[in-house]
């Protein structure tokens, strides 16, 4: 069975000038103990995803669909439920979420929270706990007396990873995690991220822009266009879309130096999601569509065994 399960999940904000359909009918499955990168362009609706799944977003934000979490729908339980089930079952580390600490709470209060709020040790097995925490993400157990400004950016975000491992939940969300960090100190959390996925059964939900780190860290990748999954499948292997195929000719491989020297960039931009356009919403943008794609669009459908997209030249049934 799978861990989360989103069925036809859409978000939509309201604003002043109107409705922004944010996320538009998103089915995703993940597996336990498996690693899935959700991956587009600013805009795509990716941090929407992620807030939606532990009901995070501003509550005029219409939603609608599915979000199956251990088979129980996270957008109709109630909210003694929801508590519990944050951190415990599934707990999120935002970008920047460092800024997210409490400036004047020692380090080792602030990770020992989660665990006291739920019960889950007493006081003083949560001074051992947290040691073994911040041993775990490679920080030292008397970093627990500091207080966040005594740490850098990158040992800040390592807090938040402990904080979110603290209460063993089954899955991390993890909403450009790296962002906000210098490219060395990126490295070393994204390395740590996936040896702490690797290590425990925990599943992983990563979201980025970059394709490149996603592909590293992930066994599976859902790509994003505005709002709309276009292309799930083995984050090795070449992509289908002809989005995701820009996607991925726009970033350079980890790893590979050498795919550092031709980059290509993406041409144009992401649609403004309240003026879509018709058909497949990538049209304008791709490179081989064709006359039928401004009035058509199609949903996800099956390339091979592990691999779907969204367009009408790839897939069995292709033009
Ligand atoms: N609170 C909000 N109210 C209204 N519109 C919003 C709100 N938050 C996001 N949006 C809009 O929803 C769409 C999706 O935004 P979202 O932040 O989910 O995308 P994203 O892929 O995570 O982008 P980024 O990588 O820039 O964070 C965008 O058009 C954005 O302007």
């Amino acid at each position: 069975m799978s861990l989360l399960e989103l069925d036809d999940l859409s978000v939509t904000y309201r604003i002043a000038a109107g409705e922004v359909p944010a996320v538009r009918g998103v089915s995703l499955a993940l597996a336990p103990g498996e690693a899935l990168g959700v991956v587009g362009e600013s805009g795509s609706g990716k941090s929407t995803l992620a807030l939606a799944l532990l009901r995070l977003l501003p509550r005029d934000a219409l939603v609608s669909g599915r979000i199956l979490l251990g088979g129980e729908d996270v957008l109709t339980m109630n909210w003694g439920r929801l508590r519990a089930v944050r951190w415990a079952e599934a707990s999120i580390v935002f970008q920047g979420a460092q800024h997210a600490l409490n400036p004047v709470q020692r380090i080792g209060d602030q990770i020992a929270e989660p665990l006291l709020v739920h019960r889950l040790a007493s006081p003083a097995r949560s001074r051992s706990r947290v040691a073994e925490l911040l041993e775990q993400v490679g920080l030292p157990a008397w970093r627990s007396r500091s207080y966040p400004h005594e740490l850098s950016g990158g040992q800040r975000q390592r807090v938040m990873i402990a904080m979110a491992l603290a209460c063993e939940p089954r899955l991390i969300i993890a909403d450009e995690p790296t962002t906000a960090l210098d490219l060395m100190v990126q490295a070393q959390v994204l390395t740590l991220i996936r040896e702490l996925v690797a290590s425990q059964e925990i599943s992983l939900l990563m979201i980025s822009h970059d394709l490149s780190v996603l592909a590293d860290l992930c066994d599976r990748l859902a790509v994003m266009y505005a709002g709309r999954v276009v292309e799930t499948g083995p984050s090795k292997g070449e992509f289908s879309h002809p989005y995701s195929r820009a996607l991925a000719a726009a970033f350079p491989t980890v790893g590979d130096p050498t795919s550092r020297l031709a980059p290509q960039g993406l041409p144009g931009d992401p649609p403004d999601p309240m003026e879509l356009p018709t058909g497949c919403t990538f049209h304008p943008r791709c490179p081989v569509a064709l006359d039928t794609c401004s009035a058509v669009s199609i949903d996800l459908r099956r390339v091979d065994e592990r691999r779907t997209a969204a367009c009408v030249l790839v897939g069995e049934d292709a033009c």
